[in-house]
């Protein structure tokens, strides 16, 4: 059997399953591709938050992804927590010198509002992350905290798709999961413009959204797809994880990674 296309993660762990790098994996096994990791820090999570956070050193980082990159090699790399500027500085040398597209997860807080990134991070995120991303994937917080332009409205997220391209990054997704209407987010370089509209899922269960699209596009472009089609699928993807989302614990359950598989009988 010849080998899917590989696709690596540099993220955290939530012990519950449902974000960082177990949300990674799991998209990228349910879209066909063989997922990889790099784990940057641990935490101890669940559906009521995040109760720990451990930070891996940075050797440990660097040495991971060496592993993989120089044997196995990687079709896409996606990023999510990080932690610290010290983290997010390294791994940004290392996406500089790989030759795969990168999607970057600027994740600062959990849904519970726990920090997953330190505040003296941002300035790292902004000078030396988001200039070596393919495409980055804030949320309205983490454009709030990286650009000072506030989303309250549609028409906001043309300006702060604006104010993240200036940082770098070849395309961003401005994810406007957290307004209320229709589930819209903008995919723009600058000069093309995609508004990607979903419905509203009425769902509590929604832990892990954002790793979870962050992966599928990266998933996505290592098997080919330019990025405008590599994100609109990653939104199919994602609406119908949403949609098939689940209560585990007592507060907010995870998204289902696997609905596409049991969609088709497979699972
Ligand atoms: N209730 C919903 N129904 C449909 N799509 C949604 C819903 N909530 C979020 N989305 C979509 O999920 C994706 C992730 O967006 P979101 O804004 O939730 O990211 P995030 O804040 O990084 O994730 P999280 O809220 O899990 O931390 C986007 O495509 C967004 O439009
Ligand atoms: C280890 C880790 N990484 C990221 C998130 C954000 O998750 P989400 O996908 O809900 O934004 C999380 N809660 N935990």
């Amino acid at each position: 059997m010849t080998a899917p296309p590989r696709v690596l993660t540099v993220a955290g762990s939530d012990s519950g399953g449902g974000a960082g790098i177990q949300a990674d994996l799991k998209t990228m096994l349910a879209l066909g591709v063989h997922g990889m990791s790099v784990l940057t820090a641990v935490t101890a999570q669940n559906s009521l938050g995040v109760q720990g956070a451990w930070e891996l050193p940075v050797e440990a980082v660097r040495a991971q992804y060496r592993s993989v990159v120089d044997d196995i090699g990687v079709q896409a790399v996606k990023t999510g927590m990080l932690s610290s500027a010290e983290l997010v500085e390294a791994v940004a040398d290392l996406l500089a010198g790989t030759d795969a597209p990168a999607v970057v997860d600027p994740v600062g807080v959990s849904k519970h509002g726990d920090a997953l990134l330190a505040a003296s991070a941002l300035d790292s995120v902004r000078t030396k992350l988001l200039p070596v991303a393919t495409v980055a994937t804030p949320n309205l917080d983490e454009v709030g905290q990286l650009t000072g332009v506030r989303v309250g409205s549609e028409p906001d997220m043309r300006r702060a798709a604006a104010a993240m391209l200036e940082f770098g990054p070849r395309w961003v997704v401005i994810k406007g999961g957290h307004l209320s209407g229709d589930a819209v987010d903008l995919l723009t370089d600058g000069s093309e413009e995609h508004w990607l509209r979903a419905p509203r899922q009425d769902n509590r269960h929604t832990h892990g959204t954002g790793c979870t699209l962050a992966s599928a596009i990266a998933s996505y472009l290592a098997k080919g797809h330019p990025v405008p089609e590599a994100v609109t699928a990653a939104k199919t993807y994602v609406t119908g994880a949403l949609a098939s989302g689940f209560a585990l614990g007592g507060g907010i359950g995870p998204v289902d990674h696997g609905w596409a598989l049991r969609r088709d009988g497979e699972g």
